[in-house]
């Protein structure tokens, strides 16, 4: 008697606030449970990773949005979990509110607003108090000012061409910028050498990198002293960045004249001349929608084809699914895995009909079509028997 191996109906559980749009893409062939345990894919916005075991059936993460310091990359990747991003998916968002937030800084507006508010119940009184007190918020045109730009990616580009159109001189730096991006780039955005020469010659300077072992307080009473005195600082990317003691300092001394940043703590709110906003660089309606309806669509094609896009952990990869059984594999990046893989197969008087194999560093993911019908009652040993190939990490049958 043949047993059927009924699919199971898998779960996608969400640790922030997803864009319905997004999750739409999912909602008719899985189960949306926010509660599971044991999911098999999550879609997370800014939510701690670090801080929770992510169950033994995941499979995908998701993260709607750029930045992944706050998923535990590196674990994941000893564990075969996938980890995605939505590579410039929020990037105009954000770069909408770098330039308003350049301006208004420039013209003092924050401290306008606020101390007009204080004006309330002088009634008769306020239009000469305006008058009168408007002058301690001169501000500066930012046209024909210098903005220096850390990290020419998806938002740093953007940010650096528009600012050409407002009048400024641009100066970029980014030593890993990717081809495409370059492509992208105002030929009129001039190339630092050093990120030194960018901190001595900007007026404004604006922050676009991930924040990494490398970039980590990049900010620091080192560079601060390089810069132009009464420089602005933007932060858009990650409070980590900046060194906060020298911060304060440096906010003290007039060094840096304004720090504006989307990362406020209770050091930041306390600085004199600091500007906070609650994380709200990608929060608008558009950017919600395209990073939710990018992350669901890649969790997607991942849970039923097995191909990877715009992962930050695994290689993009791809093999046109035409519904066949396909066998995905995570490995070490060591000889002879493939052979092993398809040896297993073969044992199963298997015939192959296509595959791919594709590295990133200490990792690969092969993926093998076959030909031939394949009873449900294989699958399971065949996955087991692949599972016991030495460098295997894990294995899914399609
Ligand atoms: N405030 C928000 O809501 C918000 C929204 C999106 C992204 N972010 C943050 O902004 C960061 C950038 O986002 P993105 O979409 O532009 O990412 P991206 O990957 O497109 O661009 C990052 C760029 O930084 C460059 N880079 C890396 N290390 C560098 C270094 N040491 N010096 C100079 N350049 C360096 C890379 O080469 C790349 O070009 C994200 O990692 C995230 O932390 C914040
Ligand atoms: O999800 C958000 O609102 C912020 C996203 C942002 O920090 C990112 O890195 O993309």
């Amino acid at each position: 008697m043949t047993m059927m191996v009924l699919e199971k109906v898998k779960t996608i559980k969400t640790l922030n606030n997803i864009a319905e749009t997004g999750l739409d893409v999912l909602r008719e062939n899985y189960l949306l449970d926010d509660e599971n345990e044991n999911p098999d894919a999550i879609i997370v916005r800014s939510f701690n990773m670090h801080a929770i075991e992510p169950g033994n059936n995941l499979k995908a993460i998701a993260r709607a949005g750029a930045g992944v310091n706050n998923i535990p990359v590196e674990q994941y990747t000893e564990q075969g979990i996938v980890v995605f991003n939505t590579p410039g998916a929020n990037a105009n968002a954000v770069k909408e509110l770098v330039l308003t937030s350049l301006m208004a800084s420039s013209r003092n507006l924050f401290a306008g607003v606020a101390w007009t508010r204080e004006l309330e119940g002088q009634d008769q009184q306020i239009s000469k108090l305006v008058e009168t007190g408007k002058k301690q918020f001169v501000g500066k045109e930012i046209r024909g000012k210098t903005l220096g730009v850390i990290g020419l990616g998806a938002i740093g580009a953007l940010v650096a061409n528009d600012a050409l159109g407002l009048g400024m001189d641009v100066i970029g730096f980014d030593p890993f910028i990717s081809v495409d991006t370059a492509w992208n780039l105002s030929r009129n955005v001039q190339r630092a050498g050093t990120i030194e020469q960018l901190f001595a010659n900007a007026d404004y300077i604006t922050v676009h990198v991930p924040l990494t072992d490398d970039t980590v307080g990049m900010f620091n009473e080192k560079t601060f002293g390089i810069m132009k005195p009464d420089v602005h600082i933007l932060n858009f990317s990650r409070g980590g960045l900046v060194d906060e003691k020298a911060m304060k300092i440096a906010l003290e001394s007039g060094q840096v004249g304004k720090y504006i940043t989307d990362f406020p703590n209770e050091n930041v709110l306390k600085m004199k001349n600091a500007v906070s906003f609650p994380h709200l660089g990608a929060s608008t309606i558009e950017s919600e929608e395209n990073c939710a309806k990018m992350a669901a669509r890649q969790v997607k094609e991942f849970l039923e084809t097995g191909n990877i896009q715009n992962s930050v952990n695994f290689p993009n990869t791809n093999l046109p699914y035409i519904g066949r059984r396909r066998v995905t594999a995570f490995h070490q990046n060591i000889p002879n895995m493939v052979g092993q893989i398809t040896s297993v197969i073969s044992s199963f008087n298997l015939n192959i009909a296509d595959m791919v194999n594709r590295s990133r560093g200490e990792y690969a993911y092969t993926m093998v079509d076959i030909e031939n019908d394949v009873n449900d009652e294989t699958i399971p040993m065949l996955e087991e028997k692949i599972n016991q190939i030495q460098g295997i990490v894990t294995n899914r049958m399609i």
